[in-house]
């Protein structure tokens, strides 16, 4: 195994990506279409070639080498196997392309296929597998060709649901100690397969942190998406809700108010580090806090959203109403609780963020939520965690 440390560009992707992943660290690399992901694939395994900037891998400076002589293997969405050649020939070829005698190929190609307990496909053809046989071959021959470095480029996405989890393990264990990049869609291939996420967005690295902090704590939309979070950005507001005892610097556990497109959003600080009106903020929602009603309702602190609901999706026993929101924005009312007192009209953009609130299936039947209903988003302060952004 070995790092890899990478400073490329590649103008015509508009991609700029500086990365340093250590010996047998796991990455995940992620973003919305067209991000640059695949792009930065290509530019290790050898397949593009950078406008500028270089790639080592365990300290050799492989930028201008082909892609049979970095080391650097590639496993593909689709298996891509020669389908001429059987499940064993297909193995043994890249050590026998690495000059290994025809016997010794042959040996390391039974081995490896045992190793992801595929020995018995040794003879068939690609074209007499299963898609998900076949992804267990094509890892069988990413490894035979004894790689330092393993590229996967959403490994899961072609294959049935059903044959995906053992794959997956196989995967996890493949990939232990070894150094490697997975791009991926899914949250279940992030947190069973990396330790470390990588965000890029339109070819530039966004976030780039452990996983654990990258779902908790996410500064990206694309990473709050990712775990099921609505980001709600703006700046810490000058001025807080009455009654509370916070003034000035702003210290984990304190109530604030983050100035966003939807208005002021009522929520904890839970940062380590003290904060004051005007610092970037960002304001995470999780959907389970989020509950609808036909009026705003009165209470603690709250912030309450007018919308019009897009769509509803399953989501474990509940159901996923995605919403938009609409312009004017209004708290709980009392002015002893420390809510904002409404209606507020919201600024410029407030209107079309998209807001999602996990219900059960009796609220939304009671509330006859539909596509096109207009109903009020509703979460306490106390459940809307607030933190620095960049
Ligand atoms: N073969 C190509 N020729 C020219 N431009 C391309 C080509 N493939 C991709 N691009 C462009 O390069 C940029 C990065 O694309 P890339 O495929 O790397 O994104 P991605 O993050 O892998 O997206 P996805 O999640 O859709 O696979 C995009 O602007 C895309 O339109």
């Amino acid at each position: 195994m070995a790092d890899v440390r990478l400073d490329l560009r590649l103008a015509a992707r508009q991609l700029d990506v500086a990365l340093d992943v250590p010996d047998g660290q796991v990455v995940a690399v992620l973003g919305p279409n067209g991000a640059g992901k695949s792009t930065l694939l290509g530019l290790l395994a050898g397949t593009l070639t950078p406008t500028a900037g270089r790639v080592m891998v365990g300290g050799r400076d492989v930028t201008r080498l082909p892609p049979h002589r970095r080391r650097v293997a590639l496993l593909a969405q689709q298996p891509l196997l020669f389908p001429h050649l059987s499940v064993l020939e297909n193995v043994a070829f890249a050590p026998r392309a690495a000059g290994a005698t025809r016997t010794e190929a042959r040996r390391l190609a039974r081995e490896r296929l045992e190793a992801v307990g595929a020995a018995e496909l040794a003879d068939r053809r690609p074209g007499q597998l299963s898609g998900g046989q076949a992804q267990r071959v094509a890892i069988a021959r990413a490894l035979a060709a004894d790689p330092e470095v393993l590229l996967l480029d959403e490994p899961f996405a072609a294959l049935d649901v059903a044959v995906a989890p053992q794959l997956r393990g196989l995967l996890r264990e493949v990939l232990e100690g070894r150094t490697a990049l997975v791009v991926t869609h899914d949250l279940v291939d992030v947190v069973t397969l990396a330790g470390r996420a990588v965000v890029l967005d339109a070819g530039r690295v966004v976030e780039d942190r452990s996983v654990r902090a990258l779902v908790e704590s996410p500064h990206s939309r694309f990473a709050a998406d990712l775990a099921g979070r609505v980001l709600l950005e703006g700046t810490l507001a000058g001025e807080l809700p009455p009654g509370l005892p916070v003034e000035g610097t702003v210290r984990s556990g304190d109530a604030v108010l983050v100035r966003t497109s939807l208005g002021p959003v009522a929520g904890l600080w839970e940062d380590d580090t003290a904060a004051g009106p005007g610092v970037r903020a960002l304001a995470l929602v999780d959907p389970a806090a989020v509950s609808l009603h036909r009026e705003v309702p009165h209470g603690s602190p709250r912030n309450c959203w007018p919308v019009e609901v897009e769509g509803m999706e399953p989501r474990g026993g509940q159901l996923r109403v995605v919403a938009r929101a609409l312009t004017e924005r209004v708290t709980s009312p009392e002015p002893h609780d420390g809510g904002i007192r409404g209606p507020v009209d919201a600024p410029e953009g407030g209107q079309g963020v998209r807001l999602a609130a996990d219900i059960t299936p009796a609220a939304a039947a009671e509330l006859a939520v539909a596509p096109g209903r207009r109903l009020w988003f509703v979460v306490k302060a106390q459940q809307v965690r607030v933190y620095r952004g960049h």
